[in-house]
């Protein structure tokens, strides 16, 4: 049993021949059935795309509040726009009555979404497909998380692949079910704090995220993100150089029936004596798969005999019913 994330290569997976891809997927299920989080090197992202992502998303949050309020996320259950600090509670999620949590974020969700197109705009689809709101500054940051938001797709279907081979299934079981991901792309400033936290407050509360599977390019900064593990200790995730950090969500640990675990995890705040140098910027990619997927305990992981752990829901439902619950205003 793993109790600290491991750092795997997948660099591999991508030439590999069969054997190679098994290798890989066998590691990567490993890691996500035994804690649930993995560091991944090898990705094969551009990293001069991820550094201009990074200085756009700074120059961002250092507007004055106005031009951030600006783009303000409209209600709770529009997960676009701007949150600021303390808006937000994400322990709520595990039903914990906690302070707003001590970062402010830019979401937006998904790019390519074709206009017209009833799949994306009838009723069934909700509000999952609505606009992405752009801030008037800096002019570049629109292109850039339309690039990385794609690039960060292209990723997530890899992992999905690595996932399913992990599970015994075929490759591209999941590529249908992802080829209209309702994915959100949310970046979060964790800012160098001036007093300490009131009690219970964290720069991100425990929680699981909720969908198929996050891919976290974090800075190694103090006050960093703590794992949960199956010893029950938190345990910090390591930073390797140009790595990703990657956990599956609720909805994959639905679809393996409870096998593989959603982990709870947080981001600490730094001690008041290195505050100073603790500002924190990460590039949060929620993956969800379509709404309309089916999520229901997949063939061979329910016991003979044995009723499956949850009721079967679809990625749509599940990930409206998470966002509503965590505004701190909407309690
Ligand atoms: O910023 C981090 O390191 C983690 C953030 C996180 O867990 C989340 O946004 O769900
Ligand atoms: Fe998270």
């Amino acid at each position: 049993m793993l109790l600290e994330v491991p750092v795997i290569d997948v660099a591999p997976f991508h030439a590999g021949d069969a054997a190679t891809k098994r290798a890989i997927a066998a590691q990567v299920g490993r890691a996500v059935n035994d804690i649930g989080f993995l560091v991944i090197t090898g990705h094969g992202v551009d990293p001069n795309l991820i550094a201009r992502v990074q200085a756009a998303s700074n120059a961002f949050f250092d507007l004055p509040e106005p031009d951030k309020l600006a783009v303000l996320r409209p209600a709770p259950d529009i997960t676009r726009g701007y949150i600021p600090l303390e808006a937000e509670s994400v322990g709520r999620s595990q039903g914990l009555d906690v302070p707003g949590d001590l970062n402010e974020s830019l979401m937006i969700g998904p790019v390519d979404v074709p206009p017209g197109d009833p799949y994306f705009f009838g009723p069934a689809a909700g509000k999952h497909f609505h606009p992405n709101l752009w801030p008037a500054r800096p002019a570049d940051l629109q292109p850039l998380y339309e690039a990385y938001f794609r690039a960060m797709g292209s990723l997530a279907e890899d992992l999905m692949a690595m996932f399913a081979l992990a599970l015994d299934l075929p490759e591209t079981f999941f590529a249908d079910k992802i080829d209209r991901h309702i994915s959100r792309l949310r970046v979060r400033n964790y800012p160098a704090p001036l007093v300490p936290p009131k009690p219970g407050q964290l720069r991100a509360g425990a929680h699981c995220d909720y969908g198929s599977l996050t891919i976290l390019r974090a800075e190694d900064k103090p006050g960093g993100l703590q794992v949960l593990n199956r010893a029950e200790q938190w345990v910090d995730v390591p930073i390797a150089p140009d790595s990703y950090i990657v956990n599956i969500g609720e909805l994959m640990a639905r679809w393996t029936n409870g096998r593989w675990k959603a982990t709870l995890h947080r981001v600490v705040n730094p001690p008041m004596d290195q505050a100073a140098a603790s500002r924190r910027l990460s590039l949060v990619f929620f993956h969800n798969p379509n709404y309309d997927a089916p999520v229901a305990a997949l063939p061979g992981t329910v016991a003979e005999g044995e009723a499956p752990l949850f009721p079967p829901t679809t990625s749509g439902d599940h990930l409206r019913a998470q966002f509503v619950r965590t505004q701190v205003q909407a309690a």
